[in-house]
């Protein structure tokens, strides 16, 4: 559920909205009915079609013993993919969800019924079922597909074949498909693909060909416009899937299918990671610590499956292990209660600025600057020297963590299903949202805060710290580069970049994590332990999910640099921080006496 879809009914959702049939409008109730073959008849309604057929036995998902006896059944606006009239023969494609549940897989279906009324009257009733169904999403967009065969459980090709390429089929999509043949083909791709030609990059994947588009569009010499025009979106079909559940809420692939063709166009914050001389773009995350490790440093027991990072986090978790590093934030939102007046304030924008949605999110100073390359940097790279510690600069000095746990820099609210690490975070704010968390907090402690994670208790959690920050600088004082450890280097020497640091923040001695509890169970289990605890020999700094060399980074935020498909324009697809909503009645509230106040000022004056 988005955080839209209560609080103002159908007004945000575009495909609900019933504007072609408002009362009065005597013409349209008229023209809604279209009867059609012997005594059946089509009718447009506030949500979507209405059919009424004695013969029409495609009955909708039933649920539990309810055997609904009437013939007539509607068909949502949002599962209507084309309509088409040829020699008086009404087609009709829409989707009918397997299961009667949110994430259901959807199967393609068709309408085909002779017409009674003219043809003109006919082509009139499809143009207006067809504004129900899209509203303002584009139709028929023109997609560039990319399969990588071996994401996930190496079915991505099977399942885009079966659940994927008919419905942008019936959609009316014009598609190029494309597998990816090596590890960073997909950036090649996105480098060089004519954005005049296509609308859409849509990855059957996990989350690391995506990473890899934005990183190919942004390698163009027109990247921001590049990055304006094509959309890049995913059609999950690795492990992780976030970007599908941040956009869509699903990773069903044809579900996802769906949400992607009625898609509409998005401006989402993309960051920059810079690391001696290299930039890279990054749209989900960045993380270093307890979550990076149980991810990254599990590779070698991979035979355990999902399993493996559950293993590897109560691994670290048992050890107490901590990641000493030094960093350095500019703040933007300190406080949990101000994020969640934040968060209430967007959305309340939000709902007042639907009919223009699209638009009045584009970053006007970025859309200015089109043509160029990626947007400068605001507080240069890791090399530079950091801004003054002031109160105009917003930033922190360079400052000592010697007992962090977790570091975790999101840009998206779902790192994975069932994991929303960042519930207060906005595709289009400007803004990334930072999780610290010390890594001596007690055992139970921690533990109970992985649980907090799924249950929406981790947010006001008070071992956590959350902030909404621009950019952060992060020296990591543990872990050895892997080159280093793979030629058995046995100093411990500063992790060099192939550039000077100017400041010397980057002249890292590297040392391990530190264990602060005692050895782990002899015998079988104690090999286990060592054998995933030994990955901490090296650092894992993940970014988007994927392994970037262990150096000092420095991360920057762009707001609405890139363009995504999305549902929910303004909203991931979560319920949002705890209570928010009691922040913005309180907002109102004040709001109402405020303007009561100015009214009576207004009448004394008068
Ligand atoms: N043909 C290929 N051979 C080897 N590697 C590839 C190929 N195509 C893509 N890759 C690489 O696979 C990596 C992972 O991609 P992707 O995220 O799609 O899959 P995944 O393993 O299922 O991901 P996740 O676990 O994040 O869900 C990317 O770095 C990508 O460059």
């Amino acid at each position: 559920m988005n955080p839209l879809s209560s609080q103002c009914g159908g007004h945000t959702d575009p495909f609900t909205d019933a504007a072609a049939l408002s009362e009065g409008d005597h013409d349209n109730i008229l023209e809604s009915t279209l009867p059609v073959g012997d005594d059946a008849s089509l009718t447009l309604s506030a949500d979507g079609v209405i059919v009424t057929d004695d013969g029409f036995n495609d009955s909708e998902p039933r649920l539990c013993g309810f055997f609904p006896t009437t013939h007539a059944k509607t068909i949502p606006f949002f599962h209507i993919l084309n309509a088409q009239l040829l020699n008086n023969t009404i087609s009709i494609h829409y989707v009918r969800p397997k299961r009667p549940k949110a994430n259901s897989k959807v199967r393609l279906r068709t309408l085909i019924y002779p017409i009674s009324a003219s043809a003109d009257a006919a082509e009139r009733w499809i143009a207006r079922l067809l504004d129900g169904a899209y509203g303002i999403a584009q139709r028929s967009k023109r997609i560039k597909v990319l399969i990588n065969p071996f994401a996930g459980a190496t079915r991505s090709q099977v399942i885009y074949n079966k659940q994927i390429a008919p419905l942008f089929e019936a959609a009316g999509c014009e598609v190029d498909v494309e597998p990816t043949k090596y590890r960073g083909h997909a950036v090649e791709v996105a480098r060089d693909i004519d954005v005049e030609a296509y609308d859409v990059l849509a990855c059957a994947s996990g989350d690391g060909l995506p990473m890899e588009c934005f990183n190919g569009l942004g390698h163009k010499r027109n990247a921001m416009e590049a990055l304006r025009k094509i959309a890049v979106v995913q059609l999950p079909c690795g492990t992780g899937n976030a970007m599908s559940w941040n956009l869509n809420g699903t990773d069903e692939p044809s579900l996802a299918a769906l949400c992607i063709i009625k898609g509409i166009r998005t401006p989402i914050d993309l960051a920059s990671v810079t690391q001696g001389n290299k930039r890279t773009l990054s749209f989900l995350s960045q993380s270093l610590g307890i979550v990076a490790e149980s991810d990254l440093g599990t590779e070698n027991i991979r035979w355990m499956g999902d399993f493996r990072f559950t293993f590897g986090f109560l691994v670290r978790l048992l050890g107490k292990t901590l990641y000493p590093i030094e960093y350095a934030v500019k703040t933007e939102i300190e406080s949990k209660d101000d994020i969640k007046k934040h968060y209430a304030r967007e959305l309340s924008h939000l709902k007042h600025a639907t009919e223009t949605l699209p638009s009045s999110h584009m970053n006007k100073e970025l859309e200015a600057q089109s043509g160029s390359g990626l947007p400068p940097l605001r507080f240069g790279t890791i090399n530079d020297p950091l801004p003054p510690k002031d109160e105009n600069s917003g930033w922190t000095r360079l400052e000592s963590y010697p007992n962090l746990g977790n570091f975790y820099c999101g840009n998206m609210c779902w790192m994975a299903a069932d994991a929303p690490f960042f519930p207060a975070s906005l595709p289009n704010d400007g803004m990334l949202d930072l999780v610290t968390i010390d890594g001596d907090v007690s055992r139970l402690k921690a533990f109970k805060l992985m649980l907090a994670v799924g249950n929406g208790t981790f947010f006001d959690d008070e071992i956590v710290r959350i902030r909404k920050i621009s950019a952060v600088r992060v020296i990591p004082r543990f872990g050895r580069p892997m080159e280093e450890i793979s030629s058995h280097s046995l100093q411990d020497q500063a992790t060099t970049t192939s550039s000077s640091n100017d400041n010397n923040n980057n002249d890292t001695t590297t040392i391990s994590p530190t264990s602060t509890a005692p050895k782990p169970p002899t015998g079988l289990l104690q090999r286990l332990f060592a054998k995933v605890a030994s990955s901490g020999k090296t650092g894992f700094f993940s970014v988007d999910g994927e392994q970037l060399p262990w150096q000092p980074f420095q991360v920057e935020i762009h707001r609405g640099l890139g363009t995504v498909l999305s549902r929910t324009p303004g909203v991931y697809q979560y319920e949002g921080p705890r209570g928010w909503r009691d922040v913005e009645q309180q907002q109102n509230i004040q709001q109402e006496q405020g303007e009561g106040a100015v009214g009576q000022m207004g009448s004394v004056t008068s």
